[in-house]
């Protein structure tokens, strides 16, 4: 049991750090809160499931994130999200798309260079034994 809760910790210990290292660039900034509905009033009407990059770190500490792939899909849900509220149409919806792009991207290049895969594959099958 120690063991685990030891897998555990440290992995939401990697996750914050990814998640600074994200927070700290400038151009992800549009992704650190949820949407106001002040500026896109409808914005959850269109987007059923939200996410950013504050909500994920108060995710990291409610332990929500079992493994790596679990805290990716929600960046993945991030991305996702902003391609389709912001279309392609306007400079504004390309940057948004472009750095949503970058996004996904940066986090998914993070984990390759960071995450053991070894690492994973004990976090996995501590999902896969509860
Ligand atoms: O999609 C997003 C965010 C970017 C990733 C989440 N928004 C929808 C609105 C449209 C556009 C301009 C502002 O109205 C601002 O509120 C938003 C925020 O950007």
């Amino acid at each position: 049991y120690e063991q685990e809760e030891t897998t555990l910790r440290e992995l939401r210990l990697f996750l914050r750090d990814v998640l600074n290292k994200l927070g700290r660039d400038r151009k992800f900034h549009l992704f650190a809160k949820p949407v106001d509905t002040e500026d896109a009033p409808d914005y959850y009407e269109i987007i059923k499931h939200p996410m950013d990059l504050g909500t994920m770190m108060s995710k990291i500490d409610l332990h929500r994130y079992q493994t790596a792939k679990s805290f990716l899909d929600d960046i993945s849900r991030i991305c996702l999200n902003a391609l389709e509220y912001n279309p392609d149409k306007t400079p504004a919806g390309r940057a948004i798309r472009h750095r949503a792009c970058a996004l996904k991207d940066t986090a998914e290049a993070i984990l390759k260079v960071e995450l053991d895969p070894e690492f994973e594959a004990q976090c996995q099958e501590l999902v896969n034994s509860r």
